[in-house]
């Protein structure tokens, strides 16, 4: 096959990345309405994984080693688990799964040099190979890219909010961010209406939004944080109450004189509704069961924000460290917001810790 060979001129970064992820949206949105029982495995930590997220990293890897074959990447799942006899009919699964998705014809503006379209279907082993290629371990140095191929994977299950993340990070900067939400309205203003964004950021060049539908070549629209009055202020926040400490968050809109109620909803799409101004600030403290943030559930969310006009640190208010391998490192949790209201959230957080810090002394 053609793409399979090396290439010496090299597809537009963006159009690759958005390809594949628009490929794994589209295969996730179909695995909803069909997923039975036993498509779902729990893993080590507890945590649920289904044939769509093996089958969306399948995917996405596959296309990324065809057009960028010496890339690295971190990617959130392995196929240790498909490679046992028993899980036969989960791995036949995901690989018709993956080959539909990969073969689908061309749609407007896409290009078969980008590793797709029909005639690209692969073996059993070369998919697993492909999920397994997002086994490296991250660090300070070099190119690599990071995929979530199901974010919010309970928010999948419940037929709410997930994304599909794809992020490029070079010297442990990231410079590109594609983030696919196939259940986000296309316009929040029209909660009821069309349905599944695809959200861009590169660095030092802005953000935008596409529709899922027709991601090549309709014209982006550019998004960016609005100024919020104080009775529009509000937060974003998990879904899942182990996620994140959401009496902390309660805590700091008291302070801030925030009125409104949260949004919550999982994954990354809270970065996403962030950059477009449906929410005014992403707050999610850590637990403190020592869960350590992952690369792959913010590096694109965080370029985004970054390059819709906003900031992104930790309760610290210091940035997020993608140099440090697979995680964030210890948990200092995140603030996302617009320039404006960055700062009075960062005071407000360090307040709240003191409290909880005195509260705690008071009885020892
Ligand atoms: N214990 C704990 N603490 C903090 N975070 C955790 C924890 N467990 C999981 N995760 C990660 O949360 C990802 C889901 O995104 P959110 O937490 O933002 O959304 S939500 O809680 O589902 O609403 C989820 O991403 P996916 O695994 O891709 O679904 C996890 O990476
Ligand atoms: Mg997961
Ligand atoms: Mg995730
Ligand atoms: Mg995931």
């Amino acid at each position: 096959m053609s793409i399979l060979r090396f290439r010496t001129s090299r597809p537009a970064l963006p159009q690759v990345a958005i390809a594949a992820v628009t490929r794994a949206c589209i295969l996730a949105s179909s695995v909803f309405n069909k997923l039975v029982k036993n498509e779902t495995l729990t893993k080590d930590d507890k945590s649920p994984v289904t044939v769509a997220d093996y089958s969306a990293q399948a995917v996405i890897n596959t296309i990324l080693s065809r057009t960028y074959n010496d890339d690295l990447i971190v990617g959130e799942e392995d196929a240790g688990d498909l490679r046992a006899t028993s899980a036969s009919p989960l791995r036949n699964r995901i690989v018709d799964l993956a080959n539909e998705a990969l073969t689908a014809e061309l749609r407007p503006g896409e290009r078969a040099d980008w590793g797709v379209g029909p005639g690209s279907a692969l073996t059993a082993d070369q998919l697993l190979s492909a999920i397994d290629r997002g086994n490296y371990a991250g660090g300070r140095t070099g190119r690599m890219w990071t995929l979530d191929p199901i974010d919010g994977t309970k928010g999948f299950l419940r037929g709410e909010q997930y994304a599909v993340c794809l992020a490029l990070i070079i010297n442990a900067r990231v410079e590109l961010g594609v983030i696919g939400c196939p259940n986000l309205p296309v316009s929040a203003a029209d909660p009821s209406g069309p349905r599944g964004c695809i959200f861009v950021a590169v660095r030092g060049q802005g953000a935008a939004q596409v529709p899922l539908t027709d991601p090549f070549t309709s014209t982006p629209t550019p998004i960016s944080i609005p100024t919020f009055t104080q009775e529009n202020l509000n937060l974003l926040e998990s879904v899942e109450k182990a996620h994140a400490k959401l009496s902390f968050n309660e805590r700091v809109a008291q302070i801030l004189g925030i009125t409104r109620p949260p949004t919550r909803m999982d994954s990354q799409a809270k970065y996403c509704s962030l950059a477009r101004g449906d929410g005014a600030v992403y707050l999610r403290m850590p637990t403190g069961v020592g869960y350590k943030e992952k690369i792959w559930d913010h590096a694109p969310g965080s370029l985004l924000v970054e390059e819709a006009g906003g900031i992104v640190s930790d309760s610290r208010g210091e940035p997020l460290d993608f140099g440090l391998g697979r995680t964030l490192g210890e948990n200092f949790g995140v603030i996302a917001a617009g320039k404006d209201i960055h700062s009075k959230v960062l005071d407000a957080v360090k307040r709240v810790k003191e409290e909880e810090a005195k509260g705690q002394s008071m009885f020892k």
